[in-house]
């Protein structure tokens, strides 16, 4: 594995992240007949799935963001750099999203869009069911990645959800599933009752909840580990002392730093922002690194009461 990384733009910058299967943006812009639009600078890296399926390491958060307000949002992340929507049944806006597809002008195949399955839905039929209805709201042939929202222990329904993401696959409906909010012990459920691992686990993370053992598990099975919330949902991690510190040593934001601490922890993430100068800037992560101490620092922050909603999956009911 190569540690250095050269960018379309000609730059040369190290990395302790496994970036062997990271794609140049101009590789993925262009169309099969080498046509296509100019590579943006912002587009994010891409890394492979225990599936083989590519995934921007930079997904768009969408959650609230709703109607008109949402379609122009989504359509200027999508202009800023953004490919990877991340939308769910529950958020109500799989129609925005729908919208801002049909009125970008970038190819569906460029596109990595996410939806998940609301607890309410998690019998085997509704689960198939429920897939294609976010596919006519979104108006897509397909979605990129699938996801059980929630465990959702205490109805126990979700390894029968599972199958029926599973059976989904098989029907073409979704390229990639997996799973938001697994513990440890629910994913051992489904491998020993299904025999197939989900290629994701989204979870909460972020500075103040960094999951080291979740993480560890996530890693140990192949799978590979997006944090929802990434700026803690924009609490009082975006005023902490230690990453002002840091931030004003790399002349980058607070948020800057910590997205760029989750990607060097081998995260993905999937920040939300209604500023496009924000998503711009939540987008540029790869010309400047962290040391091992800087990255350290930051994971010692961890609390032990960290979570920014006290969603325990352990006991959180999803509806
Ligand atoms: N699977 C699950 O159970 C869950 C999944 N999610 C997903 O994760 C996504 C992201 O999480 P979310 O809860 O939205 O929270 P985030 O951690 O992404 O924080 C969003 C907040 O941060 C602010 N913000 C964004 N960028 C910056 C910046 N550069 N500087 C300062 N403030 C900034 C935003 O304000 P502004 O918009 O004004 O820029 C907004 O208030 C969701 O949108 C959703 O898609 C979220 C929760 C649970
Ligand atoms: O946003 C999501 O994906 C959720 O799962 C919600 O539960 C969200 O975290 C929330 O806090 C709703 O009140």
């Amino acid at each position: 594995m190569s540690e250095n990384i050269l960018f379309n733009q000609g730059q040369s910058i190290s990395s302790k992240y496994d970036f062997s299967k990271t794609y140049l943006s101009a590789d993925i812009f262009k169309k099969k007949d080498g046509s296509g639009p100019a590579p943006s600078p912002q587009f994010p890296e891409r890394i492979t799935l225990s599936d083989g399926t590519d995934i921007p390491l930079i997904g768009f958060g969408t959650f609230r963001l709703n109607g008109g307000h949402g379609v122009n949002t989504m359509l200027q992340a999508l202009k800023t750099g953004y490919r990877s929507l991340d939308t769910a049944v529950n958020y109500e806006n799989e129609g925005a999203v729908g919208e801002a597809i049909q009125r970008t002008s970038l190819n569906r195949e460029d596109l990595f869009i996410t939806s998940k399955l609301p607890g309410r839905h998690q019998k085997f039929d509704d689960t198939i069911t429920t897939i294609q209805e976010s596919l006519f709201r979104t108006k897509l042939d397909y979605f990129d990645l699938y996801l059980i929202h929630w465990p959702n222990p205490l109805a126990d329904n979700y390894v029968e959800a599972w199958q029926g993401l599973i059976e989904a696959q098989k029907m073409g409906l979704v390229r990639s599933i997996g799973v938001s909010n697994f513990l440890p012990e629910h994913l051992e459920r489904l491998e020993k009752e299904t025999g197939v691992l989900p290629v994701i686990n989204q979870i909460e993370l972020h500075p103040y909840w960094s999951q080291p053992k979740q993480r560890k598990f996530n890693k140990d099975h192949g799978i590979f580990t997006q944090a929802w919330s990434p700026l803690g949902r924009a609490n009082a991690v975006l005023q902490d002392e230690t990453i002002r510190k840091i931030a004003e040593a790399h002349h980058k934001s607070i948020a800057q730093i910590i997205l760029r601490w989750e990607l060097q922890l081998g995260v993905g993430v999937i920040p939300k922002s209604s500023s496009s100068k924000r998503q711009f800037e939540n987008l540029n992560l790869f010309d400047f690194e962290l040391s091992t101490a800087e990255v350290n620092l930051i994971t010692n922050l961890d609390k032990p009461n960290g979570r920014t909603n006290n969603q325990d999956p352990a006991i959180y009911q999803e509806f």
